[in-house]
């Protein structure tokens, strides 16, 4: 049997959330999520076949970041493989696809996960890797305005950072108006800062903050120690 052919998708990172999108075709596929992407073409490199068919099917941008482990087998004539990527420009439009999802780590590979294409499962454990770093390296900025969080997530996006909006509760407080907003970035904290001191907000010092390292099991003795005390008999 000769080779098969490249099919590739692209996990598109956002905060700490991917992209999945959803099928139409063929029948029995429909209804399903992928990873969008498509067939690589002879003589195409896969990360330019990735960047054209994310232009086709949902007309924004792509960079490629990296590549993740292994290929999956689609089918007896194709074959997946998965690259890591970020938006450049633009916001994905579905044209081939009736659905877009953003996915955080948690809900990834879970019973209320997107049902996924059998291809992309083998993916999902290191996926879900990538988008727990991801949100490691998270900073969060606080506002009390909207209009104040509008205009620092456009100022990051436009200066080519990763930034979501969302609602933000105040530990302790009830009223809805007390709710600020937050905007979380993979911009460097000197860059937030500057932008919530001009939007009159804060950086949340905590946030992102890299889970404590596991702990290392304790070398315990098995058996009870024998204290030497000076003097004791031998
Ligand atoms: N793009 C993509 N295709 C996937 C994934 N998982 C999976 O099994 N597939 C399968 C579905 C299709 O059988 C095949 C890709 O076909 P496609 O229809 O998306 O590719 P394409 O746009 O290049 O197709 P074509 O109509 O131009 O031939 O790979 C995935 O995560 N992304």
């Amino acid at each position: 049997m000769g080779e098969r052919q490249l099919v590739v998708g692209a996990a598109i990172v956002r905060g700490a959330r991917v992209l999945a999108a959803r099928r139409t075709t063929p029948a029995a596929a429909a209804g399903r999520y992928e990873l969008p992407g498509g067939k690589v073409e002879p003589g195409e490199l896969p990360s330019a076949a990735l960047e054209r068919e994310i232009v086709e099917e949902l007309d924004c941008e792509i960079e490629v970041t990296t590549w993740l482990a292994g290929t999956s087998p689609i089918s007896d004539i194709l074959e997946l493989r998965i690259a890591v990527a970020r938006l450049v420009a633009g916001e994905p439009e579905p044209h081939e696809h009736d659905r877009l999802i953003w996915v955080g780590a948690d809900e990834l590979d879970g019973p209320d996960g997107p049902d996924w294409m059998d291809a992309d499962r083998p993916f999902l454990p290191e996926l879900a890797h990538v988008l727990r770093a991801a949100a490691t390296a998270q900073r969060r900025a606080v506002l009390f305005d909207e209009d104040d969080a509008a205009a620092v997530l456009r100022r990051l996006r436009a200066d080519g950072y990763d930034a979501e909006l969302e609602r933000e509760r105040l530990a302790g407080e009830d009223d809805d108006e007390d709710h600020p907003w937050a905007v979380l970035t993979d911009a460097p904290g000197f860059i937030v800062e500057m932008l919530v001191d001009e939007h009159d907000g804060w950086l949340d010092e905590d946030a992102g903050a890299p889970a404590p390292p596991p702990v290392a099991p304790l070398d315990l003795p098995t058996a009870p120690r024998r204290i030497k005390r000076p003097g004791a008999g031998s």
